[in-house]
């Protein structure tokens, strides 16, 4: 691997072997912040995500009051470890607008609680963010009783104007399956006096309920129905955070196109909502070993997993219902998919086309740029394996995700693959270059 100002660089590796510990989980680190910095009392939090879109998260929760009190320093890293103290469920107006970087379930987020609070706030963030939807929660929201005004050159779009207000409780169904929505209205759920609840046209992934079982908040789930009552208050309670699936799946995935590797990926969290990559991948015949190291650790289970090079790999179809499980682990499994024998289909993933960049667009475009069979749809792709990849420069977008995929491409294709925009990759996985060379030595 090698690195230059904002790109970065693989070439064909001999194989991936050793043993890294994954950083912790970025959904679960967002809502820790939001909850244990509205709670009564302090909690020590372990593991915690230090990537920009988990720090911005952490920093909003500051601006209206919570207190931090580092424990454990990485260095080139950052502080995982720390005493959060809440403010009580009495925060205080912020003095500044608040910074969501690159996060959409930063800003979903936050502008669930932030709708309810007594007090105006602007929340802003990068091209990226300001160009994605937030009608989303906006809606729902409003008919929760909420004033939030779009501020955004794209209509729908942030920065967000929020005028805290009194909230009144909804019933929603959920028009998309998606995780952010569902947990924006169940948050403005906790200051509403009655019963939120939402519907989800599809399971999606369930860390915010883990959570209010972790923190006392009140909660039921009756199949797709996830309810709350409000007022709730919310009691701190020391977490440690599991390590992030989604980061794991980019050595999942390299560990298994790349011949003669044998890897171990240490802490990994395995929520059955978050684990649809590990199916798809040993369906398409990738060799992966799970050690459950705990069933329920403080509500979510984790344990390490081990993957070597598979003796051949084939295409699968992706299933409806697994696409809300691995929407992040799409870009990386098409990847996988241009190494596998026949065609692998990726469909009703349009969900695709707002995240941080169009990755339906982009993920098909650098695949042929290496030279691999792809036909883009609306709402997904098909990806024909077995043509051999070759390097070249490849836009990054921007898109943390976008950028490890095809730096994990790099690793078996011919000649050098370089991404621009590699900095992105802080949004998630501080630390992944460091991994790279540790694995590709
Ligand atoms: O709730 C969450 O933490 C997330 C939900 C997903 O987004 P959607 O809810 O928009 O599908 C996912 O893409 C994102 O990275 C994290
Ligand atoms: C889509 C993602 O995150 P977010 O929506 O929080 O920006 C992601 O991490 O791939």
């Amino acid at each position: 691997m090698t690195n230059s100002a904002h790109t970065l660089s693989t070439r064909r590796t001999q194989g991936l072997r050793g043993t890294i510990t994954i950083p912790g989980d970025k959904s679960i680190s967002h809502r820790v912040a939001i909850l244990g910095g509205l709670a009564a009392g302090r909690m020590t939090v372990k593991n915690y995500l230090c990537s920009q879109d988990c720090l911005n998260t952490l920093r909003a929760m500051q601006q209206i009051g919570a207190k931090i009190t580092p424990l454990r320093e990485t260095p080139g890293y950052g502080v995982t470890d720390f005493i959060l103290e809440g403010c009580c469920m009495q925060p205080q107006a912020p003095a500044q607008d608040i910074d969501c970087g690159n996060s959409g379930t930063g800003m979903r987020l936050l502008a669930g609680i932030l709708a309810a609070l007594p007090f105006t706030s602007k929340l802003y963030g990068d091209a990226s963010l300001c160009s994605r939807p937030m009608q989303r929660i906006i809606q729902p929201l409003s008919l929760m009783g909420a004033d939030i005004t779009a501020l955004g050159e794209k209509p729908g779009c942030a920065p967000l104007l929020i005028r805290g207000t009194r909230l009144q409780p909804i019933h929603y169904n959920l028009p998309m399956a998606s995780a952010q929505v569902k947990s924006a209205v169940l948050l403005a759920g906790i200051f509403a006096e009655g019963t939120t609840s939402v519907t989800q046209p599809a399971v999606t992934r369930d860390h915010t309920e883990r959570l209010y079982a972790h923190f006392g908040i009140p909660y039921t789930v009756n199949g797709l129905i996830i309810s709350t009552t409000g007022p709730a208050d919310i009691r701190a309670k020391d977490i440690t955070v599991p390590g992030d699936i989604s980061s794991a799946a980019f050595w999942l995935v390299a560990a298994t196109i790349c011949p003669n590797s044998d890897i171990t990926l240490l802490n990994v969290g395995l929520n059955e909502t978050r684990t649809a990559v590990i199916d798809v991948l040993r369906r398409m015949g990738a060799d992966i070993r799970i050690t459950l190291r705990s069933a329920e650790h403080e509500g979510e289970p984790y344990g390490d997993i081990s993957v070597r090079t598979p003796a051949r790999l084939v295409a699968t179809d992706i299933l409806p219902e697994e696409i809300p499980n691995l929407i992040d682990e799409i870009p990386i499994l098409a990847v996988a998919a241009a190494f596998a024998e026949g065609t692998t289909g990726i469909r009703n993933a349009k969900e695709l086309r707002v995240k941080e960049s169009d990755r339906i667009a982009t993920t098909a475009g650098n695949l042929r740029r290496m030279g691999a069979n792809v036909e883009e749809y609306e709402d997904g792709i098909t990806v024909t394996g077995g043509a051999p990849l070759h390097g070249c420069a490849l836009p990054g977008y921007g898109d943390h995700r976008i950028a490890m995929s095809f730096l994990i491409a790099g690793l078996n294709a011919e000649g050098t693959t370089t991404l621009d925009t590699a900095d992105a990759i802080d949004t998630s996985y501080p630390g992944f270059a460091s991994h790279l060379a540790k694995l590709s030595r």
